[in-house]
């Protein structure tokens, strides 16, 4: 995977000055062949292509343009991946899961080129026969060749889609780039309503913008690191500076642990623990699902003189993670443990935070390919997890103690339903999320709170907030 372009086989070959000597290649486009190499990780060996992109641009050092070009690329690409495919289905003449796995990936990047960044013909059509015949293989070529200049002749993406003759929600889907129960899980985080469904695209489009970097400001004034960063302050979170580009990596207060990399509602949904009235001691805060230690960052950065933070997860190498996240504060344990049998006593803990094992599906922005990765069969043991979780988590607060319940997701399944179903019990009340962000205009769902990116600019947390009542 690393290392500089390689070249078509044709370039490479040939002993000097012999006889048969190949005719010289151009070599490979860079950009392009490091967005096919993403997406060749996450096709064959489900890579991140957050964590894959970034590896790859350091290894290869790409000039900045192309840099950029690459992560256009790959990420349009695996955004895409729907439409795309349904354009290559229409004019290939088998199953698109027949076809050798590579050049179905290198297809789908030509055909992203045409289809979304009107790249002239001539240069998305060779660049990827190119490719083709150096990964693939020259038989693969022809088929490539043909394949690509028929997508070409169809037009732009809007001229595709009137050919695909889609309506209703496979039209939303193919339009803005998610799988039909993607859409149908927004409509109903939404509302259902008609005030929903006005929202819905601008919903949908959202995820297919990219985020802006977030910091979050734990043990250094916000103001001095928005001028350090050159950002500006978060609107919501008082911890939160947005920035507009640059390597949040290389500021001295991030490589130092004042400040880190953290997504404006991910603060929010571990101030909103903060925030939860509480009667009667303060003093022991749990985290039960920690890692990477995120929140758990900052709710050691914020709490008050004199509380205790307990930061657990199942998974060893993630609770390493909080420890380094925590690595400076006082007064923090990090602990393997598994929520739903955990070592520590019942009632032990004032306020507890379960930011639970979810779909990921509130974070689109950041992981394109996940949308296509996840299916609607992920949610039902999501759910089962979450549920046992939180009443565990319900079961480690002392009786007048709080859970905040947060995943990055806002489908029904497993926000609404699963504190729905805890609230249900007699022993637990749940307290209005809104009125402790009266500053977030939108945040209300019901008595919980749910963020969006086209709302808020965040990733979609939800939000929610029971008590222990005995
Ligand atoms: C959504 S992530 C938490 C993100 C974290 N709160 C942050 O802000 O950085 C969920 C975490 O739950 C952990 N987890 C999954 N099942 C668990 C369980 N049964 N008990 C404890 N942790 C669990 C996963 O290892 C993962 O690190």
């Amino acid at each position: 995977m690393s290392g500089p372009p390689r070249r078509p086989a044709g370039a490479r070959g040939g002993q000097r000055g012999g006889p048969r000597r190949p005719p010289r290649r151009a070599p490979l486009d860079g950009a392009r062949l490091t967005a096919y190499d993403v997406l060749d990780g996450v096709s064959a060996r489900e890579a991140y292509a957050n964590l894959l992109l970034p590896q790859l641009l350091r290894e290869r050092q790409l000039e900045p343009r192309d840099a950029a070009f690459a992560t256009q690329l790959a990420y349009g690409a695996l955004r895409a991946q729907g439409t795309l495919d349904a354009v290559l289905a229409r004019l290939v003449d088998r199953p698109l899961a027949d076809l050798d796995r590579r050049l179905l990936d290198l297809l789908r990047l030509g055909a992203y080129q045409l289809v979304d960044l009107r790249v002239p013909a001539h240069a998305a059509v060779a660049t990827t026969v190119d490719l083709v015949r150096a990964i693939v293989g020259p038989g693969a070529s022809g088929l490539a060749n043909a394949v690509l200049r028929k997508v070409a002749a169809g037009g732009d993406r809007a001229a595709w889609l009137a050919q695909l003759g889609a309506d209703g929600d496979r039209r939303l889907a193919l339009a803005t780039d998610h799988p039909e129960w993607i859409v149908a899980a927004w409509r109903e985080a939404l509302g259902g309503d008609a005030a929903g469904e006005a929202e819905l695209e601008e919903a949908l489009l959202a995820d297919d913008a990219a985020p802006e970097v977030h910091l979050v400001a734990r043990h250094v004034d916000r103001a001095a690191l928005a001028e350090e960063s050159g950002g500006t302050p978060g609107p919501w979170s008082p911890y939160a500076v947005r920035l507009g580009g640059g390597d949040p990596g290389r500021l001295p207060s991030v490589r130092a642990g004042r400040a880190a990399v953290q997504d404006e509602g991910s603060q929010l949904a571990a101030l909103l623990l903060t925030r939860a009235p509480l009667e009667g001691p303060d003093a022991r805060w749990l985290d039960v699902c920690a890692g990477p230690g995120g929140k758990a960052g900052l709710l050691a950065a914020v709490r008050p003189a004199g509380v205790h933070l307990t930061a657990a997860d199942r998974a060893p190498h993630r609770a390493e993670l909080v420890r380094g996240a925590l690595a400076g504060e006082d007064d923090v344990e990090v602990l393997v443990a598994d929520g739903r049998e955990p070592p520590w006593a019942a009632g032990s803990f004032d306020r507890v935070l379960l930011d639970a094992p979810c779909t990921g599906l509130g974070a689109l922005r950041r992981r394109p390919e996940v949308r296509w990765r996840r299916t609607a069969d992920d949610v039902a043991p999501l759910v089962e997890l979450q549920t046992a979780l939180l009443d565990r988590a319900l079961a480690s607060v002392r009786p007048g103690g709080v859970v905040a319940y947060v995943t990055c997701s806002p489908h029904a399944a497993e926000t609404v339903a699963v504190a729905d179903a805890a609230a249900a019990r007699d022993d637990v009340e749940v307290l209005p999320v809104a009125p402790l962000f009266g500053e977030v205009p939108g945040v209300e769902r019901g008595p919980y709170g749910q963020l969006w990116p086209h709302r808020h600019g965040t990733d979609a947390m939800f939000l929610a907030l029971l008590r222990r009542t005995r």
